[in-house]
This record gives structure tokens, sequence and C-alpha cells, in this order.
């Protein structure tokens, strides 16, 4: 059966395997059996329901272990694999501040566009044939009226102020901007080999689209290959974690000069003669390795049922911010880490200041040292929350109950895959890390003089409200600060460590005051609700202890970090495109696009759904 990703023959503007016939699963599969890349036989590719791709089917129920593929990593293409000849020395400016990381990406885009340009001569002719020829519409190349069009360009304002803005610039960073590849395939296309087909350098849109193709289906193999496209495991699409069957697994402790996985010649030695790239192995482990192909291989993970789509976990905690950005598409899945910040963000960027700095009695402490103290402090309180929340769960018996109840509070722990992150979780709670940044900014900002307590509270003003607050306000800020001041303290180590107790207990006293108003009794469902937080004397039947809340009283520092994190959310709310626009007026928007208008669609849904967060998390800040 030969069937192609769409009838029509292709010519996308990049010029690759132009004339060529359309994607074959059967040319496919012979190639992918001439490469020795195992499949089980109950799996099947089927088209995507929308039949914007492929996917990967099961004809049978599949079992937790079974090998869905394993695919030797002689057959993976690679930087070392492809026929592509080295590159000479590229001029310092495109290569200087380049990651390995992002040089594999943008290198390995190019051995690809390489492998294209050579067609029927390519060693992957059977593999590449079959990749979509239409150039993935990643939102760095929306703005190009080839790739994004007049959609590209109205859904590029749609993502102002969102996670993938933030995404985007993090690639940024990376050295993986549009200029960066631009730079890269202007110095290095002189390079490419003449073909055949290609006797000249091809357009800069067939690089964008290799690159496309890499970023949404090159995967880190090991330390000789980096990444590598993996023929037939790329098949899969991604689901988050907890509802794939699979992911992809491989030995990377290679030799990083030839890749072999056994010992080899390059290998250094430990007393009993075991390489330590290997050390970490049992001895029947080591004789496996020696014995068996080096494969990247997927197992079932979760037992796939007959019928059902075999999905593939692309990495945890993916947002969509993330999917669109490197992967082209959203899944509203409401995976990943939520709204982040950086320290810039929020007002923290100099925490020298956050320290007292002259008057720290450390003045030759560098920058990187004094924000080491601080996290030192805030993720202390982290690790504390999460045990008190433990600690809680043990108490009322962990029941589900339990786990909406922990949803709904204020302040959630630091994310498990980055502890270090400032974020607003999918729950709508505020991340502890951000809670004790801005206590300890709160607290330790202790001006030297009137007019440095002016361009604190400045500071903090010009960072958080885009749109800048009153002169009067900043006074008034400033004015508090100095007032907290009653004596100069330098805050070393031990007096950071003071802090975390001042912390956690503000935030069992933010928790408490929430409990109360978040509380059956409380009917809080509307807005506007209020609590007499100094008087009631009420009980929190919630997780089926009486507490007493006659003494929940907010101390002057925890209103001001209060009252700082709304700010923060209401300046995050407004930077948002449209940020005047109503739900159902946004809706309404939405609900108007043509469907070709796709790329307008997946970052209003991003738009929409970052601002229902942020008002979700702002009512609960307002109604303390
Ligand atoms: C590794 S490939 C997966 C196979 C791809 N569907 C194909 O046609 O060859 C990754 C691409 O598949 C699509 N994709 C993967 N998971 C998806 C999902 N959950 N929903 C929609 N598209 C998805 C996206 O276009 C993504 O860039």
């Amino acid at each position: 059966m030969t069937e192609a990703r769409t009838s029509q023959h292709y010519t996308f503007g990049h010029g690759l395997l132009e004339g060529h016939p359309p994607p074959s699963r059967e040319v496919l599969t012979v190639w992918l059996d001439q490469r020795h890349i195992k499949r089980d036989e109950r799996l099947e590719i089927a088209s995507m329901e929308d039949g914007s791709g492929w996917r990967m089917v099961a004809k049978d129920d599949m079992d937790l272990g079974e090998l869905i593929c394993a695919i030797p990593k002689t057959s993976l293409l690679s930087h070392k694999t492809s026929s592509l000849p080295p590159l000479p020395d590229l001029p310092p400016e495109v290569l200087d501040s380049r990651s390995l990381n992002c040089y594999t990406i943008l290198h390995l885009s190019l051995c690809l566009l390489h492998e294209f340009r050579l067609g029927t001569d390519s060693p992957f002719y059977g593999y590449l044939q079959a990749l979509p020829r239409e150039v993935i519409g990643l939102p760095l190349f929306w703005n190009m009226e080839e790739i994004g069009g007049q959609d590209g360009k109205l859904g590029r304002r749609w993502l102002k102020g969102t996670e993938v803005e933030r995404e985007l610039e993090r690639r940024s960073q990376q050295s993986l901007s549009f200029g960066d590849l631009k730079a890269f395939y202007a110095a290095t296309s002189p390079h490419l080999p003449p073909t055949p087909a290609h006797p000249a350098p091809s357009p800069f849109l067939a690089y964008l689209h290799c690159f496309a193709l890499i970023s949404s289906r090159a995967f880190m193999t090991d330390i000789y290959h980096l990444i590598a496209l993996c023929p037939f495991a790329d098949i899969l699409n991604h689901s988050s974690s907890s509802t794939s069957h699979t992911s992809m697994m491989a030995d990377d402790f290679v030799c990083h000069i030839c890749g072999s996985l056994a010992p080899c010649q390059h290998d250094i030695t430990d007393a009993n003669g075991v390489p330590y790239r290997l050390a970490h192995l049992g001895e029947r482990e080591i004789e496996r390795i020696g014995r068996e192909e080096d494969s990247v291989d997927m197992r079932v993970e979760r037992p796939v049922v007959k019928g059902e789509e075999v999905w593939n976990c692309y990495g945890e905690g993916l947002g969509d911010a993330k999917l669109l950005v490197e992967w082209g598409f959203i899944s509203g899945d409401f995976a990943g880490e939520g709204l982040t910040w950086n320290m810039e963000d929020l007002g923290l960027d100099r925490v020298g200041a956050m320290l007292g700095d002259d008057t720290s009695g450390k003045e030759d402490e560098d920058e990187e040292a004094k924000l080491e103290r601080c996290w030192f402090v805030v993720e202390s309180v982290g690790t504390t929350y999460e045990r008190n929340l433990d600690r809680r769960k043990v108490i009322v018996n962990n029941d589900e109950e339990d786990d909406e109840d922990e949803e709904e509070r204020l302040l959630c722990p630091p994310s498990e895959q980055d502890g270090r992150l400032l974020n607003l979780d999918q729950s709508g709670r505020l991340s502890t890390n951000i809670f004790g940044f801005l206590w300890l900014d709160q607290s330790l900002a202790l001006p030297c003089s009137n007019s440095n307590a002016d361009s604190n509270a400045e500071r903090q003003a010009a960072s958080l409200g885009k749109k800048g607050r009153s002169r009067s306000e900043s006074d008034k800020d400033a004015d508090d600060i100095a007032a907290q001041q009653t004596s100069r303290t330098e805050f070393g180590l031990d007096e950071l460590e003071q802090e975390l107790s001042s912390i956690v207990r503000s935030i069992e006293a933010l928790e408490h005051a929430w409990s109360v108003l978040d509380g059956p009794e409380s009917s809080n469902s509307g807005s506007g609700h209020r609590v007499d937080l100094a008087s009631e004397h009420s009980t929190d039947a919630t997780a089926g202890q009486e507490r007493s809340t006659s003494s929940v009283v907010l101390d002057d520092r925890t209103k001001k970090v209060v009252e700082r994190i709304k700010v923060i959310l209401r300046s995050r709310l407004e930077g948002l495109h449209r940020s005047e626009l109503s739900d159902e007026e946004l809706f309404e928007l939405k609900d108007n696009l043509k469907p070709t208008e796709r790329y307008q669609d997946m970052a209003m849904t991003i738009s929409i759904n970052e601002r229902v967060l942020l008002r979700s998390a702002l009512e609960r800040w307002e109604q303390l």
C-alpha cells in the first residue's frame, strides 16, 4: 500500500524533494527493514484524524515491558552518521557564544539539508521521503510571509506577554533566534556540497524546513551522536507523561570518541580493568553490552489497548508554550509548570540591594554569591512547605478530597523539574520560591537613607507595574520600608537562616487565612467575599481538623508581599494582547476564526488559558 500524507505533489518553496512522489509508508517500511530497525508487528502507521500527519496505532493489546522498536544507533541520522563533510572553522561571531546544544541543532539541520539535497543518493532517502514536506510552522517563523502569511503575523500578536514569548526569549538567549539561524546559514551554506539536483546553495527556507524537522523530531541520544533523528520512533505523537505509553531509552555512557558502548581502545580503566564510564554497571551488564548491538529503544511503559494510538512522551512536564515553540502544536493538556517569571520581571534583579548591599559586611562578595545565600533560604522554605504538606497528608490519610484541597491553596512547593523555577502552577498556586524572594526583598532591602529607600521603591514600581505607579504610591512604599527599619543588621548566612522561620510563619498565616476564606462555612463562591481575619473565631473543617482562626493576623511584611504579588499578577494580565477584552469577547473572536487561521487559533488558546489562570490566582490574592 502506498499512501501519501496528502494526494498532491508538493512545491513548498524550499525546493527539497521537488518532483518526487509523495511520502510513502511502503518505501519507509522497506528502508526500515534494510536498516535493521526492529518494530513490533502489532503496530501500524495511520493517518492522524485531522489529516495533519501520521501516528502509530496498535492493532492488538500490548503489555508492559514489550518492545515497541529498537533502532541501531548506526541507523540514527546524526551529525556523526550524516555524509555532510566537516565544516571549516566558522567566523567567531557565528560560533562564539553558542552552547554545544545549540550548535548541534544548527549543525544537524544542515546535515539533514545535505541529505535532502542528495535525494535518492542519500543512504537515508527511504526515511527522508516519509518526512512532512510542508514547513512546520514554528512561532519563530510566523512573521515570515512565506511561512506564516497574515495568519502568522496576527498570531504573533496574540503571543504577546504569554509563556510562548518567554520561551522564544529563552531560545534566543541560547542563540536560537531567527537571526541566529540566518547568520549560521549565511556562514555555512557556501560549504554545502553541490549535488545533481542542487548545484547551488538552497534557499534559507530549505534550511528553516530542516531546522523545524530537527526541532520537532530529533531526540537526545548519547554523548557521541548527541541529538539525532530516530527513524520510526519519531512517528509517535506526544502525550503528557501520565497518559503516554512509552518514552525513548538509550545507553548514553558511550565512548565520546568512537561511540562504542562496549569497552574500547579509548577507554581509561580503573584498577579492575573496567572503563570509568562503565564503572556504575554490574559485571553482567558489562558483559551484555559487549554482546548486543547498541540501539535506541522504546518499550511499553503503560499497557496499550487494541485500536489505541500509542503515545510517546517527548519530555516531562511539557506545557503548551514549549510544545508550540519546539514542536509547532499545542496539546491543551494543561501540563507543565504554568506561568513563569524571572528575577527581573519580579523586580528582584538587584540581589545586592536585597541583601543590604554595602552594609552587608561582605562588600567584596559578588552578586552570584549573594544570590546563592538567598536561594539557601528560599529553597529551605520550599522544603519545609513540602514537608508540612506531606505531614498533613499523612494526618488526613491522603484521600482525593485532600488533593483537591491542596490545589486550592495559595502556594505550591517548587517545581519537581526545576527547583529554582519562579512560577504560578497550573492550579493557580504561586511557587514558594516567588513568595520567599519577595519576602526577602521586603524585609532585607533596608535602605541607607531616604534617597536609597526612594530608589528601591522606584525600582520595584518600575519592574512590576509596566504602566508605572504614581509617584505618591512610590513615596508611600519607600516611607513604609523606611518605617519598618528599626536597626541595621549585617545579613550573613545566620541572619538569612533566621529569615526562614519568619517566612514559614508568614506562609502558614496566609494559608490559614485563606483556608478560612475558602472553607465550606465561608460560602466563598462569589467575588468580593471578605472575612475579618483578625477578629473572627472559626473552624477549618476541610481537613477534618479543628483549627482555631482567632489569631489569624497578617503582619505588615506579609501584607506588603501580598500587595506585590497582586501587582505582579495584574501586570502580567495587562501585558497580554487585548487585555481589555472580556472572556466572552475573546471566545467570540476565537470562534469566528476561519479553519485556515490555525496560528491565531493556537495563540489565542494559549493567551486565553493564561488569562483564566492569572485571573483565578489574582482573585485568591485579592480576597486576602
Ligand atoms: C515526532 S513528530 C510525530 C509524528 C508526526 N505526527 C508525523 O506526521 O510524522 C512530531 C510532530 O507531530 C505532531 N504532533 C505530535 N504530537 C501531537 C499531538 N498530541 N497533537 C497534535 N500534533 C502532534 C506535531 O506536528 C509535531 O511537530
